[in-house]
């Protein structure tokens, strides 16, 4: 049973590369059936830190870590924790769409199960379910066997988020999943974040304002100051944190007067 009040909670994370101290102090809170936006100039290390929520960080070279991020109550640092088995409770989509590209589109949404050994869960109704839920099966259902390859990139994107949903994740990380993408695959991908809030929690890196505001519940403000780690300047309800922010550096960022 859960100890936290959030679904997924960081808890002072700070975070090194090398020497380098990148990230201070960073403690939020997600809860369940929620959206956070993670907001802030470039460096300031936004993809650092969500890659700290389900312990894709460790995997590069150089990287250090302290603090502690707890997923329904447990740390995913815990000495007992499998980091493969976060990963696949926490999904994550990446900034550039990464299907493999010449496996089918149904090969791509089942490749998951598959590399982790859980092919007893592979079934025609998962992949129709998954295609569903990232609002692109009706595109896609009579091409099934087509490669990867042949779709447009918004299309991409989507097969690349119906693959993290055939894991079944309990959370979804999002690395500016829109950014290379044209205004109508963004709004796509938009409602389909919108529909899959009521089953998880979400945090999305995004560096557009409006975005962060059609999508999100929560936003949070990342800033490095002159050379000094990122850290949160301002965390709250995203309504509040554009139309009335607390720190006179988030009222210049939202409204576009630097980075
Ligand atoms: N693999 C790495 N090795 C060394 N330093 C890194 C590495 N990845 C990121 N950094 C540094 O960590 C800091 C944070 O980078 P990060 O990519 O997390 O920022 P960001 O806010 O996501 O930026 P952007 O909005 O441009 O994607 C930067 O100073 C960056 O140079």
């Amino acid at each position: 049973m859960s100890t936290s009040n959030f679904y997924l909670e960081s808890k002072d994370i700070n975070v090194w590369f090398g020497e380098r101290h990148v990230l201070k102090n960073v403690s939020l809170q997600f809860p369940s059936n929620e959206v956070t936006a993670l907001i802030g100039p470039s460096g300031c290390g936004k993809s650092t830190f969500i890659r700290t929520l389900n312990r894709m960080h460790e995997l590069i070279s150089g990287a250090g870590l302290a603090g502690s991020v707890l997923l329904d109550g447990q740390d995913i640092y815990g000495e007992e924790v499998d980091p493969t088995s976060v990963r696949l409770r926490v999904g994550m989509v990446f900034q550039k769409p990464n299907p493999f590209p010449t496996m089918s589109i149904k090969e791509n949404v089942l490749s998951g199960l598959k590399l982790s050994g859980r092919k007893n869960e592979i079934s025609d109704d998962l992949v129709e379910t998954s295609l569903k839920r990232a609002s692109m099966w009706t595109e896609v259902k009579d091409r099934l066997n087509d490669p990867a390859i042949s779709l447009s990139g918004g299309q991409q994107q989507r097969l690349c988020i119906a693959r993290s949903l055939a894991m079944n994740p309990e959370v979804l990380l999002m690395d500016e999943p829109c950014s290379a993408l044209d205004p109508g695959s963004t709004r796509r991908i938009e409602e389909t974040i919108l529909e899959l809030k009521e089953s998880m929690s979400i945090v999305i890196v995004t560096h557009n304002m409006q975005q962060a505001q059609r999508v999100s519940d929560k936003t949070a403000f990342f800033l490095a100051e002159d050379g000094n780690p990122g850290r949160v300047v301002e965390f709250g309800d995203t309504e509040d944190v554009f139309n009335k922010p607390i720190d006179p550096r988030t009222n210049d960022y939202v409204n576009g007067h630097f980075g």
